[in-house]
Parts: structure tokens; sequence; C-alpha cells
């Protein structure tokens, strides 16, 4: 008697687990598909914000060659025309822009570094040095770090576009 009155018991939590756990799923699995659906299996995290981090991504090479996703991001600002005032020296721009029209070249000219590439950081090291004091050999030797990632010419920040403010320099 008490043996299967035990068994009746252990056969009801059984169900009881069962259909406990059934509804669950069924409550995530709805919840996902109500309003997590632009997280699950796209890359829209990425549009039009950054690249995912590439360990070579080391500053002349990502400024000369710009991959997929950074094109994404010069395109996206284009069609948005959200161009701010900006980074004249940037030799690399050049090479982006020459096949559209000459509008979207004077636009991606005038783009700063963190708007083509969308690093919205500030340098954690700066060189400093007079004129002819050997610093471009001293970048170019950091940069060969896989972790470094450096801008391809000088941005003259301090000493020309210092009044374009900390969000031209970003
Ligand atoms: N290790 C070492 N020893 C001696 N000389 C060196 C060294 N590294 C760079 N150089 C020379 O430095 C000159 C470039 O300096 P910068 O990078 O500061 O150039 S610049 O002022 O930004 O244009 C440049 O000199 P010039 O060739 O006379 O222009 C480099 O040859």
């Amino acid at each position: 008697m008490a043996h299967r009155f035990l068994s009746s018991t252990n056969r009801f939590s059984a169900r009881f687990a069962f259909i406990f756990t059934v509804s669950l799923s069924c409550t995530y699995l709805c919840y996902s598909i109500l309003f997590c659906r632009s997280t699950v299996m796209t890359n829209r995290g990425y549009e039009g914000r950054r690249c995912p981090p590439s360990k070579n991504a080391g500053g002349k090479k990502l400024l000369g060659k710009l991959d997929n996703c950074a094109s994404l991001e010069v395109r996206s600002a284009l069609d948005g025309s959200a161009a701010p005032r900006g980074y004249s020296d940037l030799r690399n721009i050049k090479a982006t822009a020459s096949s559209g029209s000459q509008s979207d070249d004077m636009k991606l000219r005038n783009m700063s570094v963190a708007q083509k590439y969308g690093n919205k950081k500030l340098p954690n090291a700066l060189i400093v040095g007079v004129k002819k004091g050997g610093t471009r050999a001293v970048l170019e030797f950091i940069r060969i770090h896989p972790d470094v990632r450096a801008v391809g010419t000088e941005p003259h920040f301090f000493d020309r576009n210092y009044d374009r403010g900390l969000d031209w320099y970003r």
C-alpha cells in the first residue's frame, strides 16, 4: 500500500516536472521570438557601429585597405550624409572614394577616423617628438604588435586641429 502511494507520488511529481519544464521552455521561446528577434541569429549588432575586433588591425594595415565592415560603415555614413568637418590629411581615404562621385569623395575626406571605423576611443598612448626626431620610426616599430592600432598619418590634433575638439579626435 505504502509502495503504491509512493510510486503514485513519484509519477505525479515527474509529470509536474515535465509540464513545468515544457511550459518554461514555451515561455522562453515566446519571449525570444517577441522581444529578442533582432539579436537572434543576425549580425545587426555590428551594422553601422563598429567592426568585429580584428587581431591584426594594425593602423597602417587597417587604413590601407578597408575591409567590408569598414566599407559598410563608410557607405552608411555617406547615405546618411552625416559627415561633420574632419580629418583633412588622411591619405588613404582616397582609395575608397575613388569609385564614388566627387561629393562622396569630399564627404569621405571630411570624416574623422572614428566615423570611418567606428572607434570612439581616445588613444591610450601618444608619441611626442620634435620634427626629424625619428617619431615615425618609433610608431612603425610599435605598430608591428598585432594589438596596436594607430592612425596612418599624423593627426596634428594638438597643433593644427585642437579647435575641432575631442569628438573629432576620437
Ligand atoms: N634610428 C634612427 N637613427 C637615426 N635617424 C633616424 C632613426 N630613425 C629615423 N631616423 C631619421 O629621422 C628622420 C625622420 O624623423 P621623423 O619620423 O620625426 O620625421 S618627421 O619629422 O615626422 O617628418 C629621418 O631622417 P631624414 O631621412 O633625414 O628625413 C630618418 O632617417
